[in-house]
């Protein structure tokens, strides 16, 4: 890859030299421009999922802020513009506070009114932007025959810089979060990635490009008009070329840009005239739609798909647990307390104020009939979802109303009933989502990949480590869901029916694991209405029914319990 890109620039960086038709220079430049942007979109609508429709608006600030600063100081816009890059990104900082909690359709509804708004603000500040009158900027100082020069090697450095971020980004833990949170947001934060500053940072890393490439178009044009800056078919322009190309990979948004933008120029020559801008609209928007129905992955990912060899489909192996690795060591397992914990939903009374205790170093059961509110319990434990009221104490500490990310970092694990995994990411990248280590480290490689790959050793699924997580079989999946969050050295692992829809072999090799990890010293809570299973690996056993716990004792003592086998046991028998 490393040849091919030196020649590309090679050539780009010549093109003006040997070939300086402005036409052609003039159409690149434009090019770059929307590269940039597509590339910088592509943070956060391609790594992380979040579709912003009023990326542009980071233009028109950027440009703006440029424009007011080299007038006021009387330099270059050049120099100016980075500080429409940090203006740009202090917005997208500001915004991220206030939209983070919508997502979908609700948060493409918010940038799209974001837009907008600016651009009405831009028009009416007559004081600041000189409204509707537009904004001069500086004329360039160099020869004219060499006019764009200075714009077309800023914006194609701009754009190499842009795809550094990216590429630096896709390679590290801080992009596995945020890929993690576009696959599932809820079990990102469930494995304690930061979620409202992993989304954060990449709203901000994905306006900040913008927002410089703004000044130096602003500079390019020499004039501002706020109709254009903060224009929603720039938007729609960003969101396609990176959607065209291929979103979330490095090269689509560029590919996009090469496809996208002579196409643009087309369309500028053929309408003309008042309604040109409603023109280009309608035929962008159409477009939008277009490759979302008919191309919805885009060129690179559609064309890897089909290079791609289909592998076989993963076969069991047998799991062999040897050795627990000695970092999973836990010094001391943590201790459950739950305190009075009462739920709801509408009228229904789930949880009646209960109270139970999770020794340390235990395996604890957790059972009781269908509905009784076992799931309930542990999404109030991992902070899925908030009590009603009463406490949830982890080793003495009130988590009840914590962060979900903070209280898997203060060492509680938990997988699901259905399991949760990223299915598109691969099974080492599954592994290692969720573990320790700034944002900064490697994704894939380096010392917490090596632990996520000796613990796909440990289970017999190293094999599998580049394979999509959701081309496994389900009890694999439920392997790799456990392995995921031992990466994060949890002291107390809640399992949800770790047994259920599994075969028999691997239902062995599941409690051949739980055993071994609670002799190195982890906690464990199950539910599962596997009895067998249940009653031979736990010590104790609380049972649940009609929201409060009716029971607690050893396997021996819940079995023979009256109450027990009235509420639950021989119901299920039936
Ligand atoms: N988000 C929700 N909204 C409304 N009702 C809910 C919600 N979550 C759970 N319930 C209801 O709460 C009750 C308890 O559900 P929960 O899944 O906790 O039970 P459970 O003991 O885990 O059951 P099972 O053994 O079948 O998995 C059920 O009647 C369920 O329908």
């Amino acid at each position: 890859m490393r040849i091919p890109l030196i020649a590309a620039g090679v050539v780009l960086a010549a093109i003006p030299v040997f070939w300086g038709d402005a036409y052609y220079l003039n159409m690149l430049i434009l090019i770059f421009l929307l590269a940039t942007m597509a590339s910088s979109w592509n943070i956060m609508g391609g790594y992380t999922g979040y579709i912003s429709l009023g990326q542009s608006a980071f233009l028109g600030i950027g440009a703006y802020t440029t424009a007011i600063a080299a007038n006021a100081w009387s330099i270059s816009p050049l120099l100016a513009a980075p500080l429409g890059g940090l203006v740009a990104g202090a917005l997208a900082a500001l915004l991220g506070l206030v939209t983070f909690r919508t997502r979908g359709n609700a948060f493409i509804m918010i940038t799209f009114a974001m837009l907008h708004l600016l651009g009405i603000v831009a028009l009416n500040w007559t004081s600041v932007t000189n409204g509707n009158d537009g904004m001069i900027l500086p004329a360039p100082t160099w020869e004219r025959n060499y006019a764009l020069w200075p714009f077309y090697y800023v914006l194609l450095g701009l754009l190499a810089l842009t795809l550094l971020m990216s590429k630096t980004i896709a390679a590290s833990r801080f992009g596995l979060g945020l890929t993690a949170i576009r696959e599932d947001e809820e079990k990102a934060a469930g494995i304690g990635v930061n979620t409202s500053a992993a989304k954060l940072a990449a709203f901000v890393a994905s306006a900040v490009p913008i927002g410089i490439a703004g000044g130096v178009y602003g500079y390019y044009l020499g004039f501002l008009d706020s109709r254009a800056m903060f224009s929603i078919v720039t938007s729609i322009m960003i969101v396609l070329a990176a959607l065209l190309g291929g979103t979330g990979t490095l090269w689509g948004p560029v590919l996009g840009a090469f496809l996208l933008e002579p196409f643009s120029q087309l369309t500028n020559q053929l309408f003309t005239g008042p309604a040109a801008g409603a023109w280009r609209l309608i035929v962008f928007g159409g477009l939008l739609l277009a490759v979302l129905l008919f191309l919805p992955q885009g060129i690179i990912p559609g064309v890897r798909q089909a290079l791609a060899r289909r592998k076989s489909a993963a076969v069991g192996k047998r799991l062999a647990p040897g050795d627990i690795p000695a970092w999973l060591t836990v010094r001391e397992g943590a201790r459950l307390e739950v305190r009075d914990v009462r739920k709801s939903f509408g009228g229904l009374t789930v949880l009646d104020g209960l109270d139970l205790t999770v020794e340390p170093g235990s395996i604890t059961g957790l059972i009781g009939p269908n509905g009784s509110g076992k799931t309930t319990l542990f999404n109030l434990i991992d902070g899925a979802t908030k009590p009603d009221g009463g406490q949830i104490l982890l080793d003495g500490r009130r988590i009840e109303t914590a962060d979900r990310w903070a209280r898997s970092r203060a060492g509680l694990g938990r997988t699901h009933q259905i399991t949760r995994l990223f299915p598109k990411l691969s099974v080492l990248r599954n592994v290692v989502a969720g573990s320790d280590g700034t944002w900064a480290a490697p994704a894939i490689t380096g010392a917490q990949a090596a632990r996520g790959v000796e613990l796909l050793e440990l289970v017999g699924l190293s094999d599998y480590r580049d394979l999509p997580a959701g081309e496994l079989s389900y009890g694999q999946q439920k392997l790799v869901e456990l392995i995921q969050i031992l990466m994060l050295q949890p002291r107390l692992v809640l399992l949800d029916e770790p047994a259920g829809g599994i075969n028999p072999t691997q239902i062995e090799q599941m409690g051949a694991l739980i055993r071994e990890l609670n002799r190195t010293g982890t906690t464990f809570l199950i539910v599962e209405h596997n009895m067998p299973f249940v009653l031979g690996i736990c010590d104790t056993v609380h049972v649940l029914a009609g929201g409060r716990r009716i029971a607690s004792g050893t396997p021996q003592e819940v079995r023979s319990d009256p109450l027990v086998l009235d509420a639950y046991l021989t119901g299920a028998s039936q």
